[in-house]
């Protein structure tokens, strides 16, 4: 792969830690070799590349990083959200109406969906993309998602695959306890391959935190990193029991304690917030604010799933949290990308994967690029629901410019 120049940057959000408060650059170039940033600088200074990319005055950021989706699922919950909207309450019961759809979908038929859901993300800026299962909630069916997922990380559609068999107890499982036991026996011994991550949707519905500790207990000792679904529909418990154990994050965390807050915030654990869910299950916003000015780190996602947040769209979450959540602009664009990649251990500073790290943009890192159409990156805010991505770079190849639709 040759060298990219490019140019012509208004305002080059690095979000490189490194960098602090000086992290937003004007007059800058970045050079892209391959697959990695190979220089940031002033663009007086820049070094030749192969080729060169002018963006005519235009915002650059790094990829969103979208640190929780469920996208390998069939199917369509839209009169469930018609209900909801008509004032029936979110319940993690109607998971069972897509598990029963996904169970019934060929793994051609899947596969295409999910790269269809993928080239969406990317279309609006996306270059990370972490994916569940929690579809199949059988050993076949939870192996087959999996199996498709790492199919998919193998050829770069995908970055990282999390085993959600604690997703919903299936209508089938003789007790909850039961289906416990066999998501933390065959079926993890089926699906450990193919997955980095598990997760467990811990709530009432769903299950109680000591089912939830038995679960993550059993996959961080067959070498998964651990992430929580919890205190999406109440106080759970799951951000507690996230803490405790060491998650990489706590997702949802819409009720929360002032326990729940300070244990975040003396943590690794990060909250991952996610506000299209909160408005599409017209759940309180998560409480950005107050779990910043506590120090907790957070992150936002889209969460894209057919039950409670039918979009992929990162920048809706990243205006969403500066108009409604009062995060600042640059608290936001963190979250999105940076906030995102701690939440997967793969920012530019923890150096857990083997994988590039990502989430800035900074030497060494991935070579993913969003470029706005925009002068500044606070039209994503001041413009929300506007097409604003002009074109994604993702692995150091152009995968969406709006000038080629
Ligand atoms: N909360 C649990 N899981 C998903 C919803 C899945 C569904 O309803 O299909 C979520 O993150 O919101
Ligand atoms: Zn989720």
């Amino acid at each position: 792969m040759s060298s990219l120049l490019v140019t012509g940057i208004s305002e080059l959000w690095t979000v490189d830690p490194s960098r602090g408060p000086d992290g937003i650059l004007t007059d800058a170039a970045v050079v892209l070799d391959g697959e990695q940033v190979a220089w940031v600088g002033a663009r007086a200074d820049a070094p030749d590349a192969d080729d060169r990319l002018d963006v005519g005055g235009r915002a650059v950021l790094p990829g969103w990083v979208d640190s929780h989706t469920h996208l390998v699922f069939a199917g369509d919950r839209s009169s469930e959200f018609d209900a909801r909207m008509a004032g029936r309450p979110y319940a993690a019961g109607g998971i069972g109406v897509t598990v029963e759809a996904t169970r019934a979908t060929s793994e051609c038929t899947l596969t295409r969906l999910v790269v269809e859901r993928v080239r969406e993300a990317e279309a609006g800026g996306t270059t990370t993309l972490e994916t569940k299962t929690g579809y199949g909630l059988d050993v076949d069916g939870e192996v087959a998602a999996a199996r498709l997922a790492a199919g998919l990380v193998e050829t770069g559609v995908l970055d990282t695959v999390t085993f959600l068999g604690a997703h919903l107890v299936p209508a089938e499982a003789s007790s909850a306890d039961d289906y416990v036991d066999l998501v933390c026996g065959p079926m993890l011994e089926a699906v450990r391959p193919y997955v980095q991550w598990a997760d467990v949707f811990c709530e009432s519905g769903a299950f109680t935190v000591e089912q939830s500790r038995r679960v993550l207990q059993a996959c961080a000792a067959a070498g998964l990193g651990l992430r929580v679904h919890g205190n999406q529909l109440g106080e759970s418990g799951g951000v507690a029991l996230a803490v405790e154990l060491g998650a990489a994050s706590v997702d949802h965390c819409n009720h929360l304690s002032d326990n729940d807050v300070d244990a975040l915030a003396s943590s690794d654990t990060v909250a991952t917030l996610l506000p299209a869910c909160d408005l599409s299950t017209r759940a309180p916003l998560a409480p950005a604010r107050r779990l910043v000015d506590a120090g907790a780190t957070i992150a936002l996602a889209s969460n894209c799933n057919p039950g409670t947040s039918f979009t992929s769209s990162m920048a809706f979450c990243v205006a969403t949290a500066v108009l409604q959540q009062r995060l600042s602009l640059d608290e936001a664009i963190t979250a999105g990308t940076l906030g995102g990649a701690k939440a997967l251990r793969r920012d530019v500073e923890s150096g857990e994967s083997a994988a590039l790290p990502v989430g800035s943009i900074a030497v060494g890192a991935r070579a993913d690029l969003h470029v706005l159409d925009a002068p500044a990156a606070i039209h994503l805010a001041y413009r929300p629901g506007m097409p604003l991505s002009w074109a994604t770079i993702r692995r150091g190849r152009l995968v969406h410019h709006k000038e080629k639709h």
